[in-house]
């Protein structure tokens, strides 16, 4: 099944209204801090014994629409978690089943054949319909409608995020959006709602926790659950659409070049994609630039040995990513390992040839995970040298480097490729943020800077379409990034070697411009209001509304 749009379709087209999940659950991890209908975080609570219930709800109405308190905790069946078993059975108890098993339930795919002649799933799937059926207390004589419900949440499920993009867990929905099929180059995207954030809502009651002292399941209970709750998804066109064409979104991380998005959707959809960023062949601008490479003298051309020289800087800075996520190294060492392959590259050697010297692109996939993790890894490092004012200053400025880097990298790849027009926002967020708390922190208290060239800031209402106001918006953002590049990037040599965030030549002599630090930090202030300003952008062109980054600040 496929989705076709059944008449021109306009960009920053919500396709329909909000739809409620059939079922839908928290991760394992998020069971004690987030209510367990609506996803919102619960104010913080004292912690609770190990063999605590595993629902708690944000309020009575929560409460009493998602009466599947009994459930005992299902079993991590890896590659089947408890969540995909808690939404299957969730999926059972709500729906009256209508299904051509075991292909279809209620019109979604289950890809059963698939998924149980594979035996990385063929037992798991088994001893899940097994629990499933044990706790439904079924006395079918097979586990063909349990296998059903577990197949069609592997294959439709999708992972629910709060608005920092933090997987929260997953939900199901009905035909309506679940016959979206995916593409690298989708023509849709999607979001939630009800994943607000607790912030002292008084009309919020008392968590309700469920009774302790229930460990046996009650069907009758259980039967009462009721799904209106839980978060509800939309889908909305981030590119023009003709009538008949096929509606699409992305299953996975589009920031990969296409032998990792191939990966990743076998592992966990088990299907090959051939959609037109796939079949590319020679492969797409973004595919060549997320597996670049430099040389001293521009792009290499060369093959010898350059796919080792790759694999080992790759290897390099996911060793680092890793130590660093799993407390094995502290944020200094981690910055280090990382700014060591950035900055020095790799030499290869060529019999017939000279050797030459290789760097990641600094857009190559690794690359830009590398200064994801430098951006926090440095940010860590200014909050623990708070007592060291420069230090703090530093580190912070350099944080900010890294997310303004990653922004501009961002942008560099969704003019290529519009469909990263999600990442892109995130990205111009992050940036944003980042800048706004360094200039903050660090200026004399100063806001009012203003803007002479765009006038956005005076008159942000003024928007009038995405490609005028993006074009007034980044040449501000390249003025700006002139004046303030080797001020934010000192000290930072994997950055500081780039002539700007959108130029990846390399820079001759380090050019450090005269103004003083506060001169800086002011073009720094206003360098964030732009970065939001285009981030507000591209969040109401991704989920149609303007996030107001700016709203409740002085400009
Ligand atoms: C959420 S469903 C999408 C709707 C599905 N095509 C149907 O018939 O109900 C996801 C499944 O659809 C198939 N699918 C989605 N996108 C695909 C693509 N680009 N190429 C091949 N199969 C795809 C895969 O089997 C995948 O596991």
């Amino acid at each position: 099944m496929e989705i076709i749009a059944a008449e021109d379709i306009n960009i920053g087209t919500d396709l329909f209204p909000p739809l409620s999940p059939l079922a839908f659950s928290l991760y394992e991890s998020f069971l004690s801090s987030h209510c367990s209908s609506c996803f919102s975080l619960l104010p913080p609570s004292p912690p609770r014994p190990p063999q605590s219930p595993t629902s708690l709800y944000c309020s009575a109405a929560c409460s009493s629409s998602l009466t599947d308190s009994p459930i005992i905790s299902p079993p991590d069946l890896s590659p089947i978690l408890s969540s995909d078993i808690r939404t299957a059975l969730r999926l059972l108890n709500s729906t009256v089943v209508t299904s051509s098993l075991p292909h279809r339930l209620n019109g979604l795919l289950t890809n059963h054949h698939r998924l149980m002649t594979d035996t990385s799933f063929s037992v798991s799937i088994k001893n899940a319909a097994n629990f499933i059926a044990a706790v439904l207390k079924s006395n079918r004589e097979n586990t063909e409608l349990e296998e059903a419900a577990i197949c069609s949440v592997l294959t439709n499920a999708v992972e629910v995020q709060d608005s920092n993009g933090r997987a929260l867990g997953i939900a199901l929905y009905d035909s309506r959006f679940s016959w979206i099929n995916h593409s690298c180059s989708p023509n849709s995207c999607y979001r939630f709602s009800n994943t607000t954030s607790y912030q002292n809502d008084t009309t919020k009651t008392i968590p309700h926790i469920t009774n302790p002292e229930t460990t046996s399941y009650n069907l009758e209970e259980f039967k009462t659950f009721c799904c209106f709750q839980g978060p509800k998804v939309i889908a909305r066109s981030i590119k023009k659409i003709k009538k008949g064409e096929e509606i699409t979104v992305s299953y996975i991380d589009l920031l990969q070049p296409t032998g990792l998005r191939q990966s990743d959707l076998w592992s966990k959809y088990r299907f090959m994609c051939s959609c037109r960023r796939c079949a590319a062949s020679p492969p797409a601008y973004v595919d060549s630039i997320l597996e670049g490479v430099l040389t001293s003298v521009g792009h290499y051309h060369g093959n010898i040995n350059k796919d080792e020289a790759m694999g080992e800087m790759t290897d390099h800075i996911q060793e680092a990513i890793d130590n660093f996520l799993s407390d094995d190294i502290n944020p200094k060492s981690c910055c280090e390992k990382i700014e060591n392959v950035l900055y020095h590259g790799i030499q290869i050697k060529a019999d017939s040839q000279p050797n030459h010297h290789l760097w990641l692109h600094p857009i190559h996939h690794a690359a830009l995970n590398g200064y994801i993790t430098l951006a926090t890894a440095y940010r860590i490092r200014s909050i623990d040298s708070e007592t060291d004012m420069g230090k703090a200053f530093d580190m912070r400025r350099i944080s900010a480097a890294c997310s303004f880097f990653l922004a501009c990298a961002s942008h560099h790849l969704f003019s290529a490729e519009p469909s990263l027009a999600m990442s892109a926002a995130k990205f111009w967020t992050n940036a944003g943020e980042s800048l706004l708390d360094f200039s903050r922190k660090f200026s004399s208290g100063r806001s009012d800077v203003k803007c002479n060239k765009c006038h956005m800031l005076e008159t942000p209402n003024s928007l009038r379409g995405f490609n005028e106001n993006s074009k007034k918006i980044l040449s501000c953002v390249t003025d700006i990034s002139q004046v303030v590049w080797s001020f934010l990037t000192r000290g930072c040599p994997c950055l500081q070697k780039f002539m700007s965030p959108f130029d990846f030549s390399f820079t001759k002599a380090n050019g450090e411009r005269d103004e003083t630090s506060e001169d800086q930090t002011l073009s720094v202030l206003l360098l964030s209001f732009h970065c939001l300003l285009y981030a507000d952008l591209l969040t109401d062109l991704c989920y149609g509304q303007n996030s107001h980054l700016l709203s409740g600040l002085h400009v």
